[in-house]
């Protein structure tokens, strides 16, 4: 195995959060006197953090306007500081995935834009916490994915050089911040990706679920 060290995304990757993340949605539009928004509306809006999450969310003709967009961001986080994790499922093969990943002793960390808040709790409640020698969230450095601060940020706390990690995404997000910080990047086909399919030409390899990443690391 050529790789050092190996850093998850959460939403989309790891657990399928849109149900939690669509309830704090709806019960901050419904506060805010605002219209709904669908799950797959939401499924779609995920990705680039909190705060475009919500200004999706509110936008119709135009972006809120900043009163709205901060009253928003008060409803949304008290919302789901309430729900998170409620309805959070396992992908398939991340369970088993994740403690194969750990049995070969990579230090492993959680890339993602979830502010620090909710990934803690989230991880936690959902038992995989103790995994990850470090957890990079959407507000632990001042820049988020896209940018590579966060995926730099983690391969410093995991002790590796970025050219010997491996980020494991959903995304065209996490291709990105992979291809911005030097690491090499397999994507999963099930996450969200802002509503379009991944192709496999756009990372170093497209896999079924983290099992088979960790089976194809292992052979390069
Ligand atoms: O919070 C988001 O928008 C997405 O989070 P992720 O980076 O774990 O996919
Ligand atoms: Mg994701």
């Amino acid at each position: 195995m050529k790789f050092r060290s190996i850093t998850f995304d959460l939403d989309g990757t790891l657990l399928d959060t849109v149900a939690d993340l669509a309830e704090a949605c709806r019960l901050m539009l419904a506060e805010l006197g605002q219209p709904p928004r669908s799950e797959a509306e939401i499924r779609r809006f995920v990705g680039r953090g909190m705060a475009v999450l919500v200004e999706r969310c509110l936008t119709w003709e135009a972006a809120p306007d900043p009163a709205l967009q901060a009253q928003g961001i008060a409803a949304f986080q008290r919302h789901y500081a309430a729900v998170n994790g409620r309805q959070a499922q396992f992908f398939p093969g991340v369970r088993e995935g994740l403690a194969a990943w750990h049995a070969t002793g990579l230090p492993l960390a959680v890339v993602t834009n979830k502010p620090a808040a909710f990934t803690e709790v989230l991880l936690e409640r959902t038992g995989i916490a103790h995994y990850f020698t470090a957890v990079v969230s959407g507000d632990t450095t001042p820049q988020r994915k896209p940018h590579p601060a966060p995926l730099l940020h983690a391969c410093a706390a995991l002790g590796c050089e970025p050219a010997s990690n491996l980020h494991i995404g959903d995304s065209k997000h996490d291709i990105e911040t992979a291809r911005n910080a030097g690491c090499a990047v397999y994507c999963v086909p099930y996450g969200y990706n802002e509503g379009e399919p991944l192709r496999a030409a756009d990372c170093d390899a497209l896999v079924a679920d983290l099992r088979v990443a960790l089976r194809l690391a292992e052979s390069e």
